[in-house]
């Protein structure tokens, strides 16, 4: 796993590119909405956007779509335009780029912005993306205001399934910006592959402007995909705190798309009108939420030396993460597509647990050090015989 996240590289004065990994939560997805800890580490899966300004207006050789802003989604194979003219017609006086200063997307502006996504023909089938084209025209203007410019996303990571697709796109597309916009530069470090880091304080800033960009996808994040995204790593994610968790073992995950579609926003939705139902049962399961996080990021760190220790360590993760998926079962958000993974996975020894907001989406299964390759190899090909797409991911 490459745990460098927001990272850019420059090709040119206006041409950037940054990544943003994906991620899984092992545990405290949804509570962590509610002010319960949870533990998330970043996966070797990316989202890239590549970003080229054009000279401001006709005549100043920027050629076809010269005073537009476009995005180029790749996996969706959709382009969007917006020509500049039209962006300050709906957006008036909402517009004013101020890329130092993260601010939250303000009712007139999404009125406008919504708007402006009527102008394009959004296929019916593929309606879930007004979130993300919402977030792009919003990270745009804020940070760069009218400037015509072409953006191209494309990314390794399933959308709407529970791995982060939301706050990779977030992150990568506000680190990008912010480059192009030359309000945050590299630091001395270089990351994986040849790209430049983004220095601490520039991450923060990238980190900011997505975090305001998941709450138009999300509706109330916690902030725990973005920082994850943004900062890479093991982290534990408390009440906005982030504390790096150093693992001393290699973790290994099985990850389990069970292709059934969800959306974050609904399911953050409904544990909230649950909470609200049933404050006191609810408060309950969010503090017993927080204290199987706490124990579980403090078993993480810790030194195993041979191969019983090891054992005992990944017995208590798989107790923790099969506690923790029974609590998600209280609030509401598991799904039958998930109970078959969990009951398929039991069948071979193998706990599981799922991670994001659930409804569908991704599993977990945590893959102990000792477990066969057999035993990978037959609960692998059950798992994919009902459809579902089955990886594997290790980190540190
Ligand atoms: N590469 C992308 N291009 C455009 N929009 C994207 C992209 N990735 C994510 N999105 C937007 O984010 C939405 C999915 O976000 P959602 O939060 O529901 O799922 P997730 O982030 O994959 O899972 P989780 O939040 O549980 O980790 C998509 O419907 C789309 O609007
Ligand atoms: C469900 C949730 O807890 C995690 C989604 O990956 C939402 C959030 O924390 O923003
Ligand atoms: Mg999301």
């Amino acid at each position: 796993m490459d745990p460098v996240a927001g990272t850019a590289e420059h090709r040119g004065p206006v041409e950037v590119r940054a990544r943003a990994p994906g991620k899984i939560i092992l545990t405290g997805e949804h509570a962590v909405v509610h002010g319960s800890a949870a533990v998330a580490a970043a996966i070797d899966l990316y989202t890239n956007s590549s970003l080229l300004l054009r000279p401001a207006g006709p005549g100043e050789g920027g050629g076809a779509g010269s005073s537009a802003v476009e995005l180029d989604l790749r996996d969706s194979g959709l382009t969007f335009s917006w020509p500049c003219s039209r962006l300050r017609g709906a957006l008036g006086e909402e517009i004013s780029a101020n890329p130092g200063a993260p601010a939250p997307c303000s009712p007139d502006q999404l009125a406008a912005i919504a708007r402006l996504l009527q102008d394009q023909d959004i296929p019916e089938a593929k309606i879930w993306l007004s979130a993300g084209l919402s977030a792009f025209l919003f990270l745009y203007t804020s940070i760069l205001g009218c400037r015509p410019g072409k953006a191209v996303v494309s990314s390794d990571l399933p959308m709407g399934a529970g791995l982060g697709s939301s706050a990779a796109f977030c992150v990568s597309m506000s680190g990008a910006l912010l480059t192009a916009a030359g309000a945050v530069s590299v630091g001395a470090h270089r990351g994986a592959e040849g790209w430049e880091v983004l220095e601490k304080g520039a991450l923060e800033l990238v980190n900011q402007w997505a975090f305001q960009g998941e709450k138009i996808i999300h509706g109330k994040p916690s902030g725990i995909d973005n920082s994850v995204s943004t900062f890479g790593k093991m982290i534990k994610f408390k009440k906005g705190e982030l504390t790096n968790l150093e693992s001393r073992n290699p973790v290994k995950m099985l990850i389990t798309d069970t292709r059934v579609g969800r959306n974050t926003k609904a399911l953050v939705a409904g544990v909230s009108e649950r909470a609200s139902r049933h404050p006191d049962a609810m408060a309950s399961v969010f503090h017993a939420v927080n204290t199987i996080s706490e124990e579980l990021s403090s078993i993480v760190e810790l030194v195993a030396e041979d191969e019983i220790a090891i054992t005992s360590k990944e017995d208590k993760l798989a107790e923790l993460m099969e506690m923790n998926q029974g609590l998600l079962q209280c609030m509401g958000v598991s799904h039958s597509s998930i109970e078959t993974v969990l009951r398929t996975t039991l069948k071979y020894s193998l706990v599981s647990k799922l991670t994001g907001a659930g409804g569908g989406g991704c599993v977990l299964t945590l893959i102990p050090t000792l477990s066969s390759n057999i035993v990978l190899e037959k609960v692998t090909r059950e798992l994919e015989s009902h459809g579902y797409r089955c990886f594997k991911v290790e980190f540190l």
